[in-house]
This record gives structure tokens, sequence and C-alpha cells, in this order.
């Protein structure tokens, strides 16, 4: 099959349980929880979204044929043979496209396979890192994984509706917008009261990388 990429670049993992790692960012483009245009965010089901996955022609983008080019795309930006190979794939909404045969291409290439998920979808078989944010309003059909990673606060999806299912971390992210300051502080509150709680920061966007 073939896969369409916003962009495909190298940074280090900016969130949650992996946050300061390096990694290859694989944007897939496409969300099924909001088309990605302005002018429909506010009917959208996920309207906080801070990143553009519309088309293919964001840096290392493009239309690529098979698993093959993809994870060939992906295995061009590591940068020497140092280091576990690590790719997170993100999007939109990565579960839209990644399929057992992309996740095979990037193993055969020695890259562990993580994924930020909305949740929606189940992955296929093999996906090594498993991060899922649950979004209000979004059936919920992944409920099991590595990390849940829970954007905060969201109307109608408070922290007490997932903390019973089965993932290894729980971390709240604060929702960055016109808010974040007061949305950040009710976080640290909200997981030094419940501690089974951790606090995500969006590092990246204070460091000022991709
Ligand atoms: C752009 S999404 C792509 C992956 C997938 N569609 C999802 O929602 O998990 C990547 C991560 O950014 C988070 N995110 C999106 N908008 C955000 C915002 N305004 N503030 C904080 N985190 C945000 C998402 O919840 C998700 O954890
Ligand atoms: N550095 C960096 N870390 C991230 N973690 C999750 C991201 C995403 O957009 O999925 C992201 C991103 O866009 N950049
Ligand atoms: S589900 Fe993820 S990619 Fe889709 S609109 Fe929401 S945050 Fe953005
Ligand atoms: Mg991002």
């Amino acid at each position: 099959m073939a896969y369409s990429a916003k962009e495909i670049f190298y940074t280090l993992q900016g969130e949650g349980a992996h946050a300061g790692r390096p990694a290859v960012f694989c944007r897939f483009a496409g969300c099924n929880l909001w088309s990605g245009l302005e002018r429909d965010r506010a009917h959208a089901v996920c309207q906080f979204c801070d990143t553009d996955f519309v088309g293919t022609d964001g840096p290392g983008g493009g239309k690529f044929r098979d698993a093959d080019a993809l994870a060939e795309a992906v295995a061009d930006k590591w940068p020497n043979e140092q280091g576990a190979p690590f790719v997170v794939c993100t999007g939109g909404e990565p579960l839209l496209q990644l399929d057992a045969a992309a996740v095979a291409a990037f193993h055969a290439r020695g890259f562990a396979v993580a994924i930020e998920t909305n949740g929606t979808r189940v992955p296929p078989a093999g996906v090594d890192w498993v991060c899922m944010s649950p979004k209000a309003g979004a059936p919920l059909t992944l409920t099991e994984g590595d990390e849940l990673k829970l954007i905060y606060p969201q109307h109608g999806a408070p922290p007490e509706a997932y903390a019973d299912l089965a993932f290894r971390y729980f971390y709240l992210q604060p929702m960055d917008g016109p808010e974040l300051q007061a949305n950040t502080e009710a976080a640290v509150a909200y997981c030094m009261a419940n501690p089974q709680w951790r606090l995500s920061l969006q590092t990246h966007k204070m460091l000022g990388i991709r």
C-alpha cells in the first residue's frame, strides 16, 4: 500500500515517557477527528490540535509507494550507527495508515517503532511503544498500551475516566493554547493530589526545536 506523510524529521521526543530521546518523527497526513482545515476546527471532534497534518508538502514529506520506500525515507534521517534507531509514528492519526507491513519494514532497518494515537483504532501487532491520547467525544477503541497521555483539561474527558485502563504510565499534558499557564498549574495540582499521574511537558516547544 502507499503512504502519505506530511513530514519526516529527526529531533528529540519532546513529550511523555521518552522525552529527551532522539527519534525520527514520521508524521502521517490526515486525521479522523479533524480535517485539519481552520474553517472546520470549531465543528471538529478534536478542536485543540496544535499540528498541521494536511498534505505531503512538509520537510521530508511525500507519497511513498510502499512500506520499503517509507522505511527507507525514515532510515535516511538516522544520523549514524550509534544508539537504537527509534521512529515515532504520529500525525494526524497514524493508524489510518500504519499497517503491519510498515512496522515490519521499520523493524527490518533496526528501528523500534512508537506511535502517538488518539485511541480510536487498534495498532497493528509489533508496535514497540503505544502512546494513546484520548479525546473527549471520540470513541475509545484502544484500552491498553504503554503510555496514556491525556491532554488536560478536557470537558468530558476527566482523568478518572481512564485511570483503570491497562497502561504502564499515566501522564497529564497541559493543553497548549491561550490557557497554557493555567492548564499547567491545574495539571501540576492534579498530579500531586493523584500520584498515579505524572506531568508531561512539551519540551520541544520550550527548546524551540521541532
Ligand atoms: C498532533 S497529535 C497526533 C497523534 C494522534 N492523532 C493523537 O492525537 O494522539 C500528537 C500529540 O499532541 C497532542 N496535542 C495535540 N494538540 C495539543 C495541544 N494543543 N496541547 C497539548 N498537546 C496537544 C495530542 O494529544 C497527542 O498526544
Ligand atoms: N519533538 C517533538 N516531540 C513530539 N512528541 C509528540 C509529537 C507529535 O506531534 O506527535 C511531537 C513533535 O511534534 N515534536
Ligand atoms: S486526534 Fe490528534 S492529530 Fe487529530 S486533530 Fe486531535 S490532536 Fe490533532
Ligand atoms: Mg506535536
